[in-house]
């Protein structure tokens, strides 16, 4: 297993593209800690495949290098890199077993055969693969294939790393979230690094120790699951992570208040603003209180969510939700309370500190 070292890369595809400052991957510089599972989130075209890309060798960056364990792999084609991939789409041979598709790796390695049946049988049991280990793949389903394909990712010791590209696209979704809870226990029991590209928030929180926000090619955050909801360092964490996302709105700060449409909202210290720039406040939905002599809101709507009531209401003009338990009444004079420790404030859409 490795630490991945991600030394200033960054990556365009073109040399216009970069000689005019458009860059698909943004400079980013990092370390991955050995063993570790790292997501990596984002909405389509962020630049995720092109950091996998960079990760499995697919790609050169256009700066920067890349290290595994601090030896730098960066002119290292895939095949030299020492890493097992899973793919969106199954690969496997459909005229081989089950059970030979997975030694496939380990007897193309020379791998001694005892050895081989012994991890071969140890994979197979862990995906609970083994009633059909000596079933030819052809006849088998999408979901059955692609069980297959994250089973010979892992089925080697020796990898630097496992590299996941949304595998659990073709994956129906009962056994999606089977798969989701199993892929999290393997990787506590194996201790693989293991690096998963998906668009899907719940996939990557439940996979992963640190998740790695990205967008428009940029890493706005890397933290853990609950670092990103409870601290999110760039409006967009704080919109793509949660249901709903987090409420933005543009403010003013003064000392330590922050000034909406006339209402003065209580921090819980000075932010640091340099005076310049969009301010705005961030607050999640689960941090807004509604009560009565609370500050006026008007509401919308409520939705019923099961456990929990979603309110739709306007606060000053701006869009606001509030999370709120199921059993929980609504005052028919019910005004918004915020959180002061819960509240964020960003400076052109990064959260800025406070003075102590
Ligand atoms: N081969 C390429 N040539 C030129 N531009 C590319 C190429 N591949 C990707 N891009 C551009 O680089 C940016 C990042 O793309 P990337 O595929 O890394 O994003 P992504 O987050 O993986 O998206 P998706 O989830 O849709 O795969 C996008 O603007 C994309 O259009």
């Amino acid at each position: 297993m490795a630490r991945i070292t991600l030394d200033h890369i960054r990556h365009a595809y073109s040399a216009e593209a970069e000689a005019r400052g458009e860059y698909a991957l943004k400079e980013v510089h990092h370390e991955w800690e050995d063993g570790g599972a790292y997501a990596l989130l984002g909405p389509s075209g962020c630049g995720k495949t092109t950091l996998l890309n960079i990760i499995s060798g697919l790609i050169r960056p256009s700066g920067g290098r890349i290290a595994f364990n601090g030896a730098d792999v960066t002119d290292l084609p895939t095949e030299a890199r020492n890493i097992a991939q899973v793919f969106q789409f199954p690969v496997v041979y459909d005229t081989m077993t089950v059970y030979d598709n997975l030694a496939f790796p380990l007897r193309n390695r020379n791998v001694p055969e005892a050895q081989v049946d012994k991890r071969v049988r140890e994979i197979l049991a862990m995906t609970d693969l083994e009633s059909m280990a000596k079933q030819r793949a052809r006849g088998l389903t999408a979901d059955q294939k692609q069980k297959i394909s994250l089973a010979r990712g892992l089925v080697r010791a020796d990898v630097n790393a496992i590299l996941f590209d949304e595998p659990l696209t073709v994956i129906d979704p009962h056994l999606k979230w089977m798969l989701r809870s199993q892929l999290k226990q393997l990787h506590r029991s194996s201790g693989f690094t293991m690096v998963y590209v998906t668009h899907d928030q719940t996939e990557a929180l439940t996979f992963a120790d640190k998740v790695v926000v990205m967008y428009e090619g940029e890493i706005v955050q890397i933290g853990t699951p609950t670092e990103l909801f409870e601290t999110p360092s760039h409006t967009f964490v704080g919109y793509f992570i949660g249901s709903p996302g987090m409420n933005v709105m543009p403010a003013t700060v003064q000392g330590d208040k922050a000034v909406i449409g006339g209402q003065e909202i209580a921090l819980a210290g000075a932010p640091k603003v340099a005076g310049e720039g969009r301010i705005e406040l961030g607050i999640r939905p689960e941090f807004v209180r509604l009560e009565r002599g609370g500050m006026p809101i008007a509401i919308d709507k409520v939705e019923d969510i099961g456990r929990q009531k979603i309110v739709r209401a306007r606060f000053a003009g701006h869009p606001l939700s509030i999370v709120l338990d199921e059993d929980q009444d609504i005052p028919a004079d019910a005004g918004a309370r915020f959180e002061p420790g819960a509240i964020g404030i960003y400076a052109n859409s990064w959260r800025v500190g406070m003075e102590a």
